[in-house]
Formats: C-alpha cells, structure tokens, sequence
C-alpha cells in the first residue's frame, strides 16, 4: 500500500501547537535531552498530538533532515486512519509504548523507518499526546530496546508532571513495591481530596492497584483501598509508610500535602497552568452549586433531595453539555451510597460490540483474546453506589433486554457466567434524545423506558438559565484554579453572554472561557477578548444580525389564545421600556422588575431590534 504522508497546514500546525502548549511546556527540558539522544543516533524526535499530528519535529542531522523530508516533521498526520499500523497512531489506539519496525509499517513507503512512541496520558487516563523516536530501520534489537526504554520513561515523566500539576491543590500518594530514596522521582501516584477521596490516578498507579481504567475508582476513598484513614499516612515524616495489600503483599507510600492556597492578584498565572485544566475532568459539584441560582434548576434539586435515598431511577434530559453527568454525580455525592462507587457509561461512545461485555463483564475463558481472569461489567463495579447512563437513547435494543432484566431481578449475569451476581446499584440515566419517539419507532424498549423513568428531571439548557453570570464566575475559578488572578467580566460581555444561543451549553462556555483565559491575560474581560465565532453567530442579536422589527415573521401569532396575547402585550412593555431607556439594559430591565438575562432572553424571544440592527 502507498499513500504519502499528509501535511497539514502552518496555520493548523499553529492552532495545535497553542492547545498543546502544557504538554509542550512540562515536556521542554525532557526533549532537549532526547534531542541530544537523537543526534548522537541519526534519529528524528517527534512529538504529536492524541490524533497523531506532529506538532514539534526535531531532525538535527543531515540524516535525520532527510527523513523529514520524507514525511517525519511537524505537521505529518500519523493516525491510524491517516496511514495504516505505524508508531504513532499505533500507539494512540494501543495506548501503550510500540515499535514498528520496517515492513511491519502497513504504507510500504515507510518500510525504511523504525518507529517507537510511547504515550503520554493526561490526568484523566486519556492519550493527550505521542512522542516518538524515528530512524532508518535497524537490525539491531538492542538498539531497539534502547529506543523503547528512553521514550517510554520520558513519555512516562512527562505524564507524572502533568499529573502533579493537575493535582497541585491535593493531596498526592505515591506508591512503591520497594522503599524509594526518592519517592519524588515515583511515577505510581494517586491524589485525594483532604478526607482521603479519591480524585485521580496515574496509569502507573491503576496498574499497581490492578485497575483497568480511572472510573473503577470513582467515589473510592484510600480506606476502602488499604484500610487506612488519609490522617495517618498525612504527616510529611511518613515517608514510606509499609502497608498490606489484599493479597498479603507488602508496598510503601509516602504522601505529599498540597502547598497552602493563595489568591493572587496578579495577572492570571501562566497560560499553560490554565491549558493543563483544559483536558481534565473538573472536580465533582455539590448538587448546590449545580444548580446555582436558577429557579428552575432550584426545583429541581428540591425534587431529586426528596428522593435522594429512595430506590427510584431517575431520568435526566437535557441537551448535550448542559451538566448532566455533573448533576447525577452530585446527586450520587448527596446520597447515602456517596461512599460507594459512582460509574459512568457513556452509550454512545462505546461500540456496539464492547458494550455488553463493559456493562455486564464477562466470566473467566469467555473470550479468545479477553482476559484471563474475565472481565467485572461496570454494572457491578457500581455495586453499592450510582450507575450513570448516560446517553441511554443509544443502547442497542438487544442490550436493553439485559439491563431490563438487571432492573427488575436486581442481578447481573457476566457473559459467560454460570450463575447471576446480586447487585444493588441505583441507576441514573440521561439522553438528549426523545425517548417517546424512540419508543415509538420501535428503537427504544417501552418497558425499560418506564422503569428507568422513576422520576424525570429536565436539565435546563443554558440559554434558559438566569444565573449564566455565576456559572462564569464559577468555570474561571475552576479553569484558573486556586493562584488565579481576580478576574472582571465587563457589562457588555454579560450581555452578550446573556443573549447567545449556546448550543454547546456549559460545555461551550467552559471552552470559550478557557480560550479567553488562554489568549488574554487582562483583569478585565471585555467583548474584544471574546473569540470572533461568538460575536458573529447569526444566534447572537447583538451584531451581525439584519432583521426588520416590523418583519411578519417575528410578530407573536394572534391572539387566538390568553397565551398570546400575554406574549404580544409583554413585547409592547419590553419595547416601551427599551425605547424610553434608549436601549440601556439596566435601565429598561429595571424599569420592567426583571433581570437583565431574563430581558436579553425576551429580547431574543420576540425578535426586538435596536435602532441600529435595523435596516
Ligand atoms: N453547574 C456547573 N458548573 C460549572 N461547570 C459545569 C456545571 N455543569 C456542567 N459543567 C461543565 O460542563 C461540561 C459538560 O458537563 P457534563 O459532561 O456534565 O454535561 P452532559 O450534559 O453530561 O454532556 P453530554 O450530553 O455531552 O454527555 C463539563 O466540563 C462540566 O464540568
């Protein structure tokens, strides 16, 4: 097969490069060293992104310059997809360290080429980048091992100093099998809130702990793991701390306190700091904070606290990023299973395939190819706490016969297995979609829809949301983290803010907010820092709109119903207030007894024009 290796252009090179920035940053002084490395061996060092673009390419001689010029440099893709099995997006699917030597590459215009990459993985488990060591192909396997050992231990550095960073504001306990001299230099580490919850884990750590994947810990605290409070592992002369694992096997910790908080008043700290957040999952809310100070998410957590410890499924709907994982975990910490795993499983980013064998896991022997020890299904792995569902809408209709049977018999069977394993596990689930027209279609069991339907929650969308202006405060402080600067958002961006569509809801705030945070270091943020696609969406009112007050389309429909008429009477006294006030928003939104969201929102929502959109 041959297929040259695509390029991408300067200016994607560029836009990969800024969101790369962190890794870029933490993994500086590590490449340098590997470039001398590289040198002294005629190598390429390459450093690409979790899709396989290169985004840094060291060719540092004359050999090593013409293999770039036969495709290993910046801007090369190397995904899988791109260009068949080869080092990097190997690595990305394996997500571990490989080598792909000579003909092993399936494109045969790179069967002169040894590739080794090893991942780096972002604190929350997920590949955020590759490095790889590229030369012409060797016969030689030692050669080969060293190439192997060098990027996998620095692609492994890399990864514990993202982690660190990650978790600066917790607590940080690294493990050994051995007592370490230099427990600083441990990459198996795990970071817990100040009771000892667990908040993350390095791969190293998961594969000590004999965890496949972060979630199996979710909602775990270091109790439940060693049998030991955090408090007395806490004090910094508790290096290596001997404890016992189940299996009677003896292991050291020693635990690192994080530094004291500060708030400083400066600039926002660096803009890496700020891009290291961007690929994490933030910290768990309280179901307060979720739902912040709008009425309707109000009304909603009073209905979920009344059934918070009862045994009735909840079904939560919402468009996509409206924070309907994050509100099921909140609900999960508030509960009496808080203590207990909290799982999630999203439907619809699992193959059809792996499903079955992810929720219910499978017995010993089940599978050429499984584990030989099975599989535990996450569906027991809840056992005791919350199973999150989420984008239920998308379960395979075979499957959804299973989780009924689950539901109802309070059991699961592993495939494979011989006998059912009794579960008590309480089951939030959550879509976008329209279950009734699902069921309807026949796609959608109407039967498993009335069971997991105990009790509905609708997740407001965030262009409904009047407290918009505290779910920003919030996201800054979380995206900045505890060193951040004061932050200023300026009238006119709340505004706007107020208007936009949001079709991305939180989610798409959080990343607009990341990107100001990102690009702009000024305390106050204005409507020149906002990114250009914002201010330009036909959505947002403010600019670029043309559109005619007197236009039929945007007149209320008659006033067939009491509806109606209140509609077309409420749009009279908005339009009255806003031309007495000459469009002052304040001032009109005070003069109505409404907040200013709620009367950019009804602005929206009739369609009103100021004097200067109109043409
Ligand atoms: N109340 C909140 N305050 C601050 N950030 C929030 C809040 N709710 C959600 N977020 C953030 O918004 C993003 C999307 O949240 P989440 O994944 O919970 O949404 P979702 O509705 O489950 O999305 P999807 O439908 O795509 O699965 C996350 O980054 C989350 O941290």
């Amino acid at each position: 097969m041959r297929r040259s290796v695509e390029r991408v252009t300067d200016q994607n090179i560029r836009e990969l490069r800024s969101q790369m920035e962190e890794v870029l940053f933490e993994s500086g002084s590590i490449t340098e060293h590997l470039r001398h490395v590289a040198r002294d061996a005629d190598y390429c060092l390459l450093l690409s992104d979790a899709t396989g673009i290169v985004v840094q390419g060291y060719a540092d001689t004359s050999a090593s310059r013409e293999m770039a010029e036969e495709g290993l440099a910046t801007g090369s893709r190397w995904s899988e997809s791109a260009i068949g099995t080869n080092g990097i997006g190997t690595c990305i699917v394996s997500r571990r360290p490989v080598t792909v030597a000579g003909h092993a590459h399936y494109n045969h215009t790179l069967k002169g080429f040894t590739c080794t990459a090893a991942p780096i993985f972002a604190p929350d488990g997920s590949v955020m980048a590759v490095l790889d060591f590229s030369g012409r192909s060797v016969a030689n396997s030692s050669e080969c091992s060293f190439a192997q050992h060098i990027v996998r231990q620095a692609a492994q550095s890399i990864s514990t100093a993202l982690f660190r960073k990650c978790h600066q504001n917790s607590c940080i306990v690294a493990l050994s099998r051995e007592p370490e001299a230099m427990p600083l230099a441990l990459n198996a580490l795990v970071a817990t809130d100040e009771t000892g919850r667990l908040l993350g884990a390095t791969q190293d750590a998961l594969s000590f702990l004999g965890v496949a994947e972060l979630a199996d810990l979710g909602g775990l605290h270091i109790q439940d793991l060693w049998r030991i409070a955090l408090d007395e592992l806490k004090p910094l002369s508790s290096h290596n701390v001997r404890l016992s694992g189940t299996d009677g096997s003896n292991f050291y910790v020693t635990t690192f306190l994080p530094k004291k908080k500060t708030r400083s008043s400066s600039a926002p700290s660096g803009k890496a700091q700020q891009k290291a957040r961007s690929n994490f999952k933030s910290e768990p809310l309280e179901l307060d904070r979720v739902a912040g100070s709008d009425p309707k998410m109000r009304r909603n957590v009073e209905l979920c606290r009344k059934l918070l410890d009862r045994d009735i499924p909840l079904l939560l709907l919402g468009e996509t990023g409206v924070g309907k994982d994050t509100f099921a975990r909140a609900i999960h910490l508030e509960s009496n299973r808080s203590q207990k795993p909290y799982v999630a499983v999203n439907c619809a980013a699992i193959p059809d395939t792996l499903l079955a064998s992810e929720l219910f896991g499978y017995a010993p022997g089940t599978f050429t190819g499984g584990l030989k020890a099975g599989r535990v299904g996450k569906i027991a792995a809840s056992n005791g706490g919350t199973l999150f569902l989420d984008e239920i809408g998308d379960m395979p209709i075979d499957l959804q016969a299973h989780l009924l049977r689950v539901l109802e018999e309070r059991e699961v069977s592993p495939l494979g297995a011989s006998a059912p394993i009794p579960v008590d596990v309480r089951i939030i689930s959550a879509t976008h979609r329209e279950l009734p027209q699902l069921v309807e279609a026949g796609r959608f069991r109407r039967d498993l829809y009335y069971r997991i339907k105990g009790a509905q929650v609708n997740i407001s969308p965030l262009r409904e949301r009047s407290d918009i202006a505290e779910l920003v405060q919030r996201v800054i402080e979380d995206e900045q983290g505890a060193e951040g600067a004061e932050i200023r958002i300026a009238p006119e961006v709340h505004d706007l803010f107020a208007s936009y569509r949001w079709p991305g809801n939180i989610r798409e705030l959080r990343n607009v907010m990341r990107w100001i945070l990102s690009v702009h270091s000024d305390p106050v943020i204005t409507l020149d820092h906002l990114p250009e696609e914002l201010l330009a969406r036909p959505e947002n009112p403010q600019r670029g709109r043309v559109h005619l007050a007197s236009d039929a389309a945007s007149e209320p429909p008659a006033d067939a119903t009491l509806e109606h008429a209140c509609e077309r009477i409420e749009r009279e006294k908005i339009i009255d207030a806003l031309t007495v006030t000459k469009w002052c928003i304040t001032a009109a939104a005070a003069d109505l007894g409404i907040s200013r969201a709620t009367l950019h929102r009804k602005i929206r929502k009739y369609e009103i024009l100021s004097p200067n959109q109109k043409v």
